[in-house]
């Protein structure tokens, strides 16, 4: 499991590209057969993905690194599947998630296996793991059943789909928020006008891209921006003090997942157009 430390605003100002990118981008989260996980010290958050082919992946790291005796002991886990069916068992209870579909593991469980249906079509599933203090159980929830609303329109090209999977209303957690957003064909930017929630951090996982197109992923303080350029399958890191939004040569999906202080979907603060530099 790889290690990133939380970071300063005023330092990251100071940042070249690749020492932006060494911090807050995930260039890997897919590898047959693997494991890949990324734990950022941005509310302990860890990123990673689950890519099983042949054979089946389990949910398993150093746990000297956690402090615990396997993953979830002080743990909860959302998992969002962007490649084809598969099935995640968590302590013998068997799920298949489909694509775009989501899972939601509770602290506690302590056998969890990730494997894909037809190893010609392999399920990638994308986590989000962050710490709990408290069980709840396990929940599926599809498209059709997540939370959604309608935001933005063609004029302004972010004509988009939020989907609410683990949320106050949604799937209950004890920290973790997770959703997916869609855009509509010919839109390309996503969460502008931009926020930030000092209270909350959050991670993108952006696909659905062609695999010559990117996303220009501005970040920073609403005065102090920057950019990283997102292929696609790649994740980056928000600091509660970070802006995060972005624009894309061609339309996109991407996963969002955020811990903190509260799971308040609309605790956020927007950020004036002509605040942004
Ligand atoms: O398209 C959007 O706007 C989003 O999906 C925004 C995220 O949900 C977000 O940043 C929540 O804090
Ligand atoms: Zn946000």
């Amino acid at each position: 499991m790889e290690r990133r430390f939380a970071s300063h605003p005023n330092e990251v100002k100071q940042f070249d590209t690749d020492r932006l990118r060494k911090e807050f981008h995930i260039p890997t989260l897919f590898t047959p057969d693997q494991l890949e996980l990324v734990l950022t010290h941005e509310d302990r958050l860890i990123i990673g993905g689950a890519h099983p082919v042949q054979g089946e992946v389990k949910l398993d790291t150093d746990m000297k690194e956690l402090g615990v005796e396997y993953f979830l002991e002080r743990r909860e886990i959302g998992i969002i599947n962007v490649g084809g069916t598969g099935t995640v068992t968590a302590d013998g209870e068997e799920f298949t998630l489909n694509h775009k579909e989501c899972l939601y593991i509770g602290m506690g469980t302590k056998d969890v296996i990730f494997k894909s249906s037809d190893a010609s079509q392999p399920a990638k599933f994308y986590l989000n793991s962050a710490p709990a203090h408290k069980a709840f159980p396990a929940a599926k929830a599809t498209l059709e059943e997540a939370d959604s609303s309608a935001l933005g329109d063609i004029k302004n090209s972010n004509d988009r789909v939020i989907y609410r999977f683990i949320h106050q209303k949604g799937i209950d957690s004890a920290q973790l928020v997770m959703g997916m957003t869609l855009l509509k064909e010919g839109n390309m930017w996503n969460t502008m006008p931009a926020h930030t929630h000092p209270r909350r951090m959050e991670a993108y996982m952006y696909f659905d891209l062609p695999e010559d197109a990117a996303v220009i992923h501005l970040m920073g303080q609403p005065s102090e921006t920057r950019h990283i350029v997102m292929r696609n399958e790649q994740a980056v890191i928000s600091p509660s003090w970070s802006i995060h939004s972005g624009v894309g040569t061609s339309n996109y999906t991407f996963v969002w997942g955020m811990a903190g202080d509260n799971k308040r979907y609309d605790d956020m603060d927007p950020v004036s157009m002509k605040e942004l530099r």
